[in-house]
Parts: structure tokens; sequence; C-alpha cells
């Protein structure tokens, strides 16, 4: 089975795959990893985030050895990884990798952006995590506090505005729902409950399955 997750900034689009992942003993990845290593690969090489080439370029060559490098949490990380992820051929060159981690037995949990509707499109279930952005600013203030990073929750909220509008409204994979996805806004849900919200959602589609 692959479940597909995708939704805006901080959303808990992480939190809630890798929970469910445990939950039904699937792997997990974090997508958005992908784009943040390529636009650090930049930042680290001084290399303007605008330079299309060597982001394909980093992108060809990344090593999955690093995506645990606790950089890739940034602020300046997302924000690289927001410019550079609009390049559509960073985004092919990233393309195979998710594929086929997706399709690496015994199952499969993706977050993203464009899960449900590129790189997985026939995932037997998609979920869509909405949270309100100021509910979302403050959850990634208290992230970012808690590693020991000087955080301030209006300039958190302005960079997650800013990100997701750049994600929505770039031509190639913006975010948005799948058309087959199931909403889920944990707004006045704590993780527990997200996550109850979520299995209840993977079940029903399970249920729906069987009495086919
Ligand atoms: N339902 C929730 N209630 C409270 N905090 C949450 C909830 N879901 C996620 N979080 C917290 O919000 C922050 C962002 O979650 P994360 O899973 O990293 O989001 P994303 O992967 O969408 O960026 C994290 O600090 C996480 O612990
Ligand atoms: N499947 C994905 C995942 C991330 N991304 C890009 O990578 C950036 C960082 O993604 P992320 O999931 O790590 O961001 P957060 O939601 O954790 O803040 C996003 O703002 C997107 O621009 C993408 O384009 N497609």
């Amino acid at each position: 089975m692959i479940i597909a997750i995708d939704g805006p900034a901080a959303s808990g689009k992480g939190t809630l795959g890798k929970r469910l992942a445990k939950h039904y003993g699937y792997r997990h990845l974090d997508t958005g990893v992908l784009y943040r290593a390529v636009g650090f690969a930049l930042i680290e090489r001084g290399i303007d985030l605008n330079n299309e080439i060597e982001a394909v370029h980093a992108a060809e060559s990344l090593d999955p050895e690093h995506f645990g490098n606790p950089a890739l949490k940034t602020q300046q990380a997302g924000d690289a990884a927001s410019i550079v992820s609009a390049f559509p051929r960073v985004r092919e060159a990233l393309l195979n990798f998710q594929r086929h981690f997706a399709e690496e037995p015994p199952g499969a949990v993706l977050d993203g952006r464009d899960i449900g509707t590129v790189i997985c499109p026939d995932a037997d279930v998609k979920i869509y995590v909405v949270a309100d952005p100021v509910v979302r600013a403050r959850r990634r203030t208290l992230e970012a506090k808690g590693r020991g990073e000087a955080a301030d929750e209006a300039l958190v909220l302005a960079d997650i505005l800013k990100r997701d509008e750049r994600d929505q409204n770039r031509p190639v994979a913006p975010l948005k729902p799948a058309e087959d996805a199931y909403l889920l806004d944990n707004s006045n849900l704590d993780i527990e409950g997200g996550v109850r919200a979520a299995i209840d959602i993977v079940e029903a589609v399970r249920a729906g399955r069987q009495r086919v």
C-alpha cells in the first residue's frame, strides 16, 4: 500500500507520515528533504539559488547519507528548497528516487507537495493535510525554539505564507490537493488526534475496497 500525504508548509505532514508508517510497518520518506538538500548544496557552495544548471546538477548528485543533516531543517534551507523546487528539471531529477521508494515492499508513506498528483497518482490513500497558517506558524516557532534557535512567530508566519504562495503558483507540480484526496484539517487536533483521524481515513478506504 502507498499512502500519499501532501499539504502546505508546517501542516504536520512529516509528523503524520512518520506515525502512519510506524502504525502500518511501512517505510517513510519526507520528500521535502530532497529539495532542501538541493537548496542547501547551493548555499554551501555560495551558488545563486536561481542557477538552474547548478540546481539540476545538485539534484542529480544527491547523497541520501546526508538527508539527516540538521542544517536541512532551517528556515533558510526551506526557502532555498522552495526556489529550486520550481525548476522542472530539478523535479525530474528527483522523480525516480521517490517512485522507487514508493514501490519497494512492504509499503510506503511519502509526504510532500505533489505526491498524490505527480509522484504517486495511483496511491492507495491520499491525504491533504491543512491547518490554519497562524497555528502552523506557532507550531514551527515552538519547534525551532526547541532546537535552541531564535524564532519570531510573525516572521515564521510570513515565511510560511510566502513559501505556500510560491509552491501553489509554480507552473510545474504546484501544491494542490489531488482530486481524490481526503482533506484533514488538524488546526484543532493535537498530534494524537491527527494520527487517529488519518488512520480512520486509511481504514475507511481499506474497508470500502473489501466490500467491492
Ligand atoms: N496536530 C498537531 N498538533 C500540534 N503540533 C503538531 C501537530 N502536527 C504537527 N505538529 C508540530 O508542528 C510542527 C510541524 O510539523 P511537521 O510534521 O514538521 O510539518 P510538515 O512536515 O508539514 O512541515 C512540528 O513541530 C510538529 O511537532
Ligand atoms: N514533494 C515536494 C516536497 C517539497 N517541495 C518543496 O520543498 C520545500 C520544503 O518542503 P518541506 O516539506 O521540507 O517543508 P515544510 O512543510 O516541512 O516546511 C517546499 O516549500 C516546496 O517548495 C516540493 O516542491 N515538493
